[in-house]
């Protein structure tokens, strides 16, 4: 059954993000697929994959997303954040991150994880 993934990568972040997304094409595919902005774009121009945009993170998408894991429309979030790179928008990240953590929605800050994340959603 299609879950509900929310995937947001910075942009030090897109490369390898669009490398693992090549890999996991088939099983993303399967799935209603919400990004930021810029994250979506470059997976639908990449990838071809059909994806929801909202706005460009540091213009209010992570909160968008922040606000779509509070009322129940987001079953796992995968967030690639660049740990060598200071964020205007810190504060919306925390609250993406805060909110799972509220909800019990699956996070992966990794691609190891997503990888793990995207085979157990197959499982429920
Ligand atoms: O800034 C982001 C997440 O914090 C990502 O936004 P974009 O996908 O628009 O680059």
């Amino acid at each position: 059954m299609p879950k509900r993934i929310a995937i947001i990568a910075h942009d030090g972040k897109k490369g390898e993000l669009v490398e693992w997304a090549r890999r996991e094409r088939e099983r993303l595919a399967r799935h209603q697929l919400v990004a930021t902005a810029t994250t979506g774009r470059t997976l639908q121009e990449a990838l071809g994959l059909e994806v929801a945009c909202v706005r460009s993170g540091p213009q209010g998408g992570d909160a968008q997303i922040a606000a779509m894991v509070v009322e129940g429309r987001i079953d796992a979030v995968i967030f690639l954040v660049d740990p060598l790179y200071a964020h205007p928008h810190e504060p919306d990240i925390r609250t993406v991150m805060r909110l799972c953590n509220v909800h019990n929605v699956p996070l992966a800050t990794n691609l190891a994880t997503a990888s793990m994340v995207l085979r157990g959603l197959e499982e429920e």
